[in-house]
């Protein structure tokens, strides 16, 4: 928790409540994509899921303004579409360091289909960008993806336990060469997603007019105070 966070208690309560919501919309997305209900059942669903959203969609942060549950200088972000525990978009992706890179496993259900029954390509994108920037993170470099490219060799099946892994594989510089696999997890030596990746620190200038505007809950901006904090709220 960042220092300006003010009492502790009300904190924890909020992330219990956000992450409660992030698991129950995630299991709406997921049902909502799956469900053979009849179409009054389905239309009083979405009656239901619109009174929710306005009792809690006139209090809202800007573009500009961090979560009160985030603190990017320890790397939590709690809306992180691959890995944020309270975005229902992310599975979400567990990531933790192995060897010298990072790996995460995923069951991923119908909501991420492409083909029919396999997971949808721009989602193996999605997870790789994050695994690979994620792997970076653990070398202790960052940087913005820059290029990205994957082969794809075989499809993903859904519902079925998958392993991702990550690792850099060079770095001078700002710049970060990184690479990235999706195997299942029942066979991780097959390979079924490839990719590698540049990822790209931006220089100073870049960073400020990217970043600069960037506040914690509170309003307040703190500059960087190492690579990894571009938007750092620690107080200097
Ligand atoms: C246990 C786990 C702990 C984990 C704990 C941490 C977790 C943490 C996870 C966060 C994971 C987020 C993962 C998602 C990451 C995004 O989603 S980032 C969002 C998508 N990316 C963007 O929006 C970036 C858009 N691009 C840009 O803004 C600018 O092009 C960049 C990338 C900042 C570079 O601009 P710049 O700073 O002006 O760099 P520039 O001087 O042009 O280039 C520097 C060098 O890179 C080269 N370069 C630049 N672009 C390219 C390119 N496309 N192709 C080839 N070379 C290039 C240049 O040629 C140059 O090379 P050298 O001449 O130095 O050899």
């Amino acid at each position: 928790m960042t220092e300006n966070d003010g009492d502790a208690a009300p904190l924890a309560e909020l992330m219990t409540a956000t992450t409660e919501l992030g698991a129950a919309l995630r299991e709406l997305i997921e049902v909502s994509v799956i469900t053979t209900a009849d179409a009054g059942e389905v239309a009083a669903a979405a009656d239901l899921v619109r009174a929710a959203t306005a009792r809690i969609g006139d209090a809202r942060r800007p573009v500009s303004q961090l979560p009160r549950l985030d603190d990017p200088s320890e790397g939590r972000r709690v809306f992180n579409p691959v890995t944020g525990i309270a975005n229902p978009m992310a599975p979400p992706l567990v990531v933790r360091a192995d060897g010298d890179g990072v790996v995460a496993e995923a069951t991923l259900g119908l909501a991420y289909e492409g083909p029919p029954s396999f997971v949808h390509g721009g989602m193996s994108a999605l997870f790789m960008d994050q695994m690979l920037g994620s792997a970076a993170g653990a070398a202790g470099l960052w940087g913005m993806t820059a290029h990205l490219e994957l082969d794809y060799r075989g499809p993903l099946p859904l519902q079925t336990p998958l392993v991702l892994r990550a690792r850099v594989e060079s770095h001078e510089g700002r710049k970060a060469h990184i690479s990235g696999t999706i195997a299942l997890a029942s066979a991780p030596e097959k390979i079924l997603v490839e990719a590698r990746g540049l990822f790209v620190m931006p220089r100073p200038e870049k960073q400020a007019a990217y970043f600069g505007a960037i506040t914690d809950a509170s309003g307040r901006h703190a500059p960087p105070r190492r690579p990894g904090d571009a938007t750092a709220l620690r107080p200097a």
